[in-house]
């Protein structure tokens, strides 16, 4: 068990919202993460998990203290956890060259591709590391995680419950990266953590691992903004509509006139996927 560092707590909607550091093996470096706890869990009780995932540029504060997501999860009795984008001060040349690659950008992936592969394994972190501290340090339980995401963590939610769908019971998606295998921000991170073979790049693509018959049990909520200044050169989110449609996924896929990209347009949605994941993993409408 790793030893967790709590940078600072804060009293939130009831319950708790904490900035935590811990040595994370999977990245060979601290890895800084956040976690809220609705009130019950204060209180003693276990509590299912909603994992949320920041996009480009962002780090672990982002999502929590933007989206809004917090009143909504005291409401519904959901833990939120929020790891980092990406490995920090991993020293390798080009992290930091741009803010679409490298540090900020970890794509939620395994790197197999030197130098990145000795850090950049968001991946495992995100999906194994990360729920094995909270589900031992706080009353949070294994068996009912969902996972959120936006833009490129949008791309890690999707990706990550596609390819293990026991691990995730619930998924949603805000502007995600929908086929990032097709869009510039993919091609370019992919490329290098990756490799030029386009064929290990399919796991790491929803609308591609929908194409490979990879599907959900439970019905994928997507919210999109029409007026996402990201949407026809990377979002595509019709190639994931497209996809889902073959594969015989459930997708609620909602198109949002007037919207762009940023926590502006979360803020106006963030409640129906809250209730989205409690709806699956607790069974709840509302604890309020
Ligand atoms: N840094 C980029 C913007 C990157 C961006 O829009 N990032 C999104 C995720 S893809 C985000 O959530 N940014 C953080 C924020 O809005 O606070 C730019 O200068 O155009």
């Amino acid at each position: 068990m790793s030893a967790i560092t709590t940078r600072s707590e804060h009293a939130c909607h009831g319950g708790r919202i904490g900035f935590y550091e811990a040595p994370s093996a999977a990245l060979g470096l601290p890895a800084r993460f956040a976690a809220f706890l609705p009130q019950a869990a204060l209180d003693g009780a276990k509590v299912a998990a909603l994992y949320a995932l920041g996009g480009l540029t962002c780090n672990e504060e982002t999502f929590v203290t933007k989206a809004g997501i917090l009143r909504f999860a005291a409401r519904h009795n959901l833990a939120v956890v929020a790891p980092d984008t990406s490995p920090r001060g991993a020293g390798i040349a080009g992290e930091d060259e741009s803010w679409d690659f490298g540090t900020g950008a970890g794509f939620y992936l395994d790197a197999t591709e030197a130098p990145w592969s000795n850090h950049y394994r968001m991946a495992s972190h995100v999906a194994y590391e990360l729920p094995g501290w909270v589900e031992e340090a706080f009353p949070i339980e294994p068996a009912r995680r969902g996972i959120v995401g936006h833009s490129m963590g949008g791309h890690g939610a999707l990706t990550l419950a596609l390819a293990n769908p026991t691990r995730w019971q619930s998924v949603s998606a805000l502007a995600p990266i929908a086929h990032p295998a097709a869009a510039p921000w993919g091609e370019k991170a992919f490329s290098r953590y990756l490799g030029p073979d386009r064929a290990t790049w399919a796991r790491h693509d929803a609308t591609l691992l929908l194409q490979a018959g990879h599907t959900h049990p439970t019905t994928i909520l997507v919210d999109q903004g029409e007026a996402d200044q990201w949407l026809a050169p990377q979002l595509h989110p019709e190639a994931l509509r497209a996809a889902a449609e073959g594969a015989g996924q459930a997708l609620n896929l909602r198109m949002h006139p007037g919207y762009d990209h940023s926590y502006w347009f979360i803020q106006g949605v963030i409640e129906d996927h809250v209730a989205h994941h409690a709806r699956i993993l607790t069974g709840s409408r509302s604890q309020a």
